[in-house]
């Protein structure tokens, strides 16, 4: 059996978080770049179509979702998933609400969930409102996201500022008492005209009971911990194959190189680590407002040190400085110009030989792997949760590339030291 959960991921480190979070949970899972252009590959239990719609105008992102969604039903699916962030990330226009709206209206369904708990990487969610670690999303550093700062943890009202249906609430209490009682609250929530419903949860058996109790709904709204539940649900019908886990990838060899766009508190640190050990060269966007090639000084750079052991090419910087820069340059001007300098620089160490590289951040990430090309990924071993190694996917037999897309907030702060070792 095949095609059971067909998944929409606004992000491509997003996307590989849940398609590394579903191969875990023992589906065999495929990710797409952007909406197929060819049939589902045979054996596949779920795809994640992954987007970079997260910032996009909404109606953007509606019609790209749209489109994501008719191949995924031309497929055969029957379950649909979008998973956006842990950390909720949005402006108050979108997109989580409009996407998710109109994915309810295309499937001519009235009620799903949002749930953007993981809890192994410290999202939880209580009473509706969001935590990241020990303090709530509003005091984490998401405050200070250069595209989509969070400034309310209270998802209720988030979400309910996004869509014009009735945003409600499962709470703890509840969840606390398993899959039925979920399900109960879901009626009775549906019952009284809400449309959506916020879910707490505070750990993976929460996700589990979470996850049971969203078997029957068409859509399911989420980060990726709600995907650990929903396997389960195909397993007990009897539509996984009894040992499908494949998270083997081929050997790649090549030189290894680290790219960094992401600003934030973990990838800040990250950088910083790697910096006292490793050759790294920092990218300045007013440099590159001013017209500067630094592009060419990054690969001239590269190419001497490169061959000796892995680099660092960052344009990672403090709230401070990223705040001064978008003053100059604007806020969308300044993650273009810098997403497209660093997407230059992947595609050019590429050429030169590089075979395995990491890349911090989300948009950084669906800038670089559009500007490599890549159509479609392999999922492979985990790094740390929600970062799992990839390798690219090719029809031409060309060579695949292994590729950690890292989600700006995750990892450990070696992660960019450790994450070569797994890939042996
Ligand atoms: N020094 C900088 N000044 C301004 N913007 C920056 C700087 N460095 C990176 N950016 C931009 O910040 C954004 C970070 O977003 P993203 O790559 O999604 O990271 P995260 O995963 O942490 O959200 C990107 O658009 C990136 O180009
Ligand atoms: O759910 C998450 O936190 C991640 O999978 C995710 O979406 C990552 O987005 P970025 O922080 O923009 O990398």
């Amino acid at each position: 059996m095949t095609a059971q959960l067909g998944c929409i991921a606004d992000d491509f480190t997003g996307g590989t978080d849940l398609a590394g979070m579903l191969v875990k949970a023992g589906m065999r899972t495929v990710q797409w770049i952007g909406v197929p252009d060819g049939p589902l590959p045979e054996d596949v239990d779920a795809v994640v179509i992954a987007l970079k719609s997260r910032t996009s105008p909404a109606e953007d992102a509606v019609a790209e979702s749209l489109a994501a969604l008719r191949w995924l039903q031309a497929a055969g699916f029957q379950q649909f998933y979008f998973k956006y962030c842990s950390t909720f990330d949005s402006t108050p226009r979108g997109n989580i609400g409009p996407v998710a709206e109109a994915l309810m209206q295309a499937l001519d369904t009235d009620f799903t969930i949002a749930c953007p708990a993981f809890p192994a990487n410290g999202r939880t969610l209580y009473k509706g409102h969001l935590f990241v670690g020990d303090v709530l999303l509003k005091e984490s550093g998401m405050r200070h996201h250069p595209l989509t700062p969070m400034l309310d943890a209270n998802l209720v009202r988030v979400l309910q500022q996004q869509v014009r249906r009735k945003v409600g609430l499962v709470d703890f209490a509840t969840v606390s008492r398993g899959g039925a009682a979920i399900r109960e609250r879901f009626n009775a929530l549906r019952e009284q005209g809400h449309g959506f419903a916020i879910v707490d949860a505070l750990s993976n058996a929460d996700l589990d009971a979470i996850g049971a109790a969203c078997a029957d709904l068409p859509l399911v709204t989420g980060g990726s911990g709600i995907a650990l539940g929903l396997p389960q649900n195909f397993r007990s019908r009897g539509l996984l194959a009894a040992n499908a886990v494949a998270d083997a990838l081929p050997k790649t060899g090549g030189l290894r190189a680290v790219i960094s766009g992401s600003c934030s508190v973990a990838t800040q640190r990250q950088v910083d680590v790697m910096r006292t050990t490793f050759p790294s060269f920092g990218i300045d966007p007013l440099r590159l407002a001013r017209g500067e090639d630094l592009v060419s000084a990054a690969l001239n750079w590269a190419g001497g040190h490169i061959a000796q052991q892995p680099v660092l090419i960052y344009a990672t910087a403090t709230p401070e400085a990223v705040k001064q820069v978008q003053g100059e340059l604007g806020v969308e001007q300044a993650g273009h110009l810098v997403e497209h300098a660093l997407a230059s620089i992947a595609r050019g160490l590429v050429e030169a030989g590089v075979g395995q590289m990491i890349v911090a951040g989300g948009e950084t990430s669906g800038a670089v792997v559009q500007a490599l090309g890549v159509k479609g990924l392999r999922i492979g071993p985990e790094i740390d949760p929600g970062v799992p190694w990839t390798s690219t996917l090719h029809d031409d037999g060309a060579q695949p590339l292994a590729l950690a897309l890292k989600s700006g907030n995750f990892g450990s702060e070696d992660f960019f030291l450790k994450a070569w070792d797994k890939l042996q």
